[in-house]
């Protein structure tokens, strides 16, 4: 089998990060089509619309879920995920090697450097067609890593930057195309530096080879041939490794570091 740490029918996994770089951006972020299968974001969707009701937090337009827990000043009371947010995309994330010249099973993957070596939170947003987010940044919470798995639907990610005089340009410098099941990394200058939204639209416009930076790495680019995409409501997972972790069990609010 030519996929590594994979193993499902329809997920395909490259043998290393490597393979999955954009190439076209100004730090390293990598787009992986078929990172889960049918089969598992069918089961992932499910537990998602399962959970108990208070687990969704409604915005405005917009709905969310945190596992295990919201953040407090930045901080996360130390809880393992839940088992189906674990297996298979943590699992797998961990199996990926950065690249093809590793030792045996010593395997530097993603989250190698990062405090717990591994995501210890999820943030789920759920999009209905017409529904975006604002241009932001993610902040000092986390460690600046981060992995979205989409599900349901494909959407167009916006990268932003700051104009000289500090403002925000309106028109995204580079825009990503993130299909279902797919996997997108983003790390680096890409966290800190640039801002990222998804645009209140019903329809994606504009695609092709020239607008979108992972056009190369889609599962389907034919789906795109018409330039347009009409959204359908796209779920995506966010994972990261938050930076302070609380134990449980101190009182009077005081907190363990590690
Ligand atoms: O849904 C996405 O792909 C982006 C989510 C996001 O930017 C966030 O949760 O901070
Ligand atoms: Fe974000």
């Amino acid at each position: 089998m030519a996929a590594a740490g994979c193993s499902d029918g329809n997920a395909r996994l490259p043998l290393s990060l490597d393979a999955a770089k954009i190439t076209s951006l100004p730090a390293t972020a990598y787009y992986l089509p078929n990172f889960i299968s049918e089969e598992e974001e069918r089961m992932i969707l499910d537990k998602i619309a399962t959970a108990p009701r208070p687990r969704w937090k409604q915005l405005t337009h917009r709905r969310l879920q945190t596992w295990p827990s919201d953040l407090v000043q930045d901080r996360l009371l130390d809880a393992p995920l839940p088992p189906w947010l674990e297996t298979p995309v943590v699992s797998r994330l961990l199996s990926l090697p950065l690249s093809d010249d590793h030792d045996g099973d010593a395997v530097r993957h993603i989250f190698a450097d990062s405090p717990h070596q591994r995501p210890n939170h999820v943030l789920i947003n759920e999009y209905p067609p017409g529904i975006g987010i604002m241009p932001h940044k993610d902040g000092a919470a986390y460690w600046p890593v981060v992995c979205t798995v989409s599900l349901g639907a494909s959407i167009c990610l916006n990268l932003y930057r700051n104009k000289e005089d500090g403002a925000l340009d309106p028109d995204p410098a580079w825009r990503i195309i993130q299909e279902p099941r797919s996997l997108l990394i983003t790390t680096a200058t890409l966290y800190t530096d640039y801002l990222h939204g998804i645009s209140d639209i019903k329809q994606d416009l504009d695609l092709s080879a020239d607008t979108i930076v992972n056009w190369p790495l889609l599962r389907d680019p034919e789906a795109f041939a018409s330039g347009q995409s009409v959204r359908q409501t796209r779920t995506s997972l966010t994972y990261r490794d938050v930076l302070k972790v609380s134990k449980v069990g101190n009182r009077l609010g005081l907190f363990n570091k590690r």
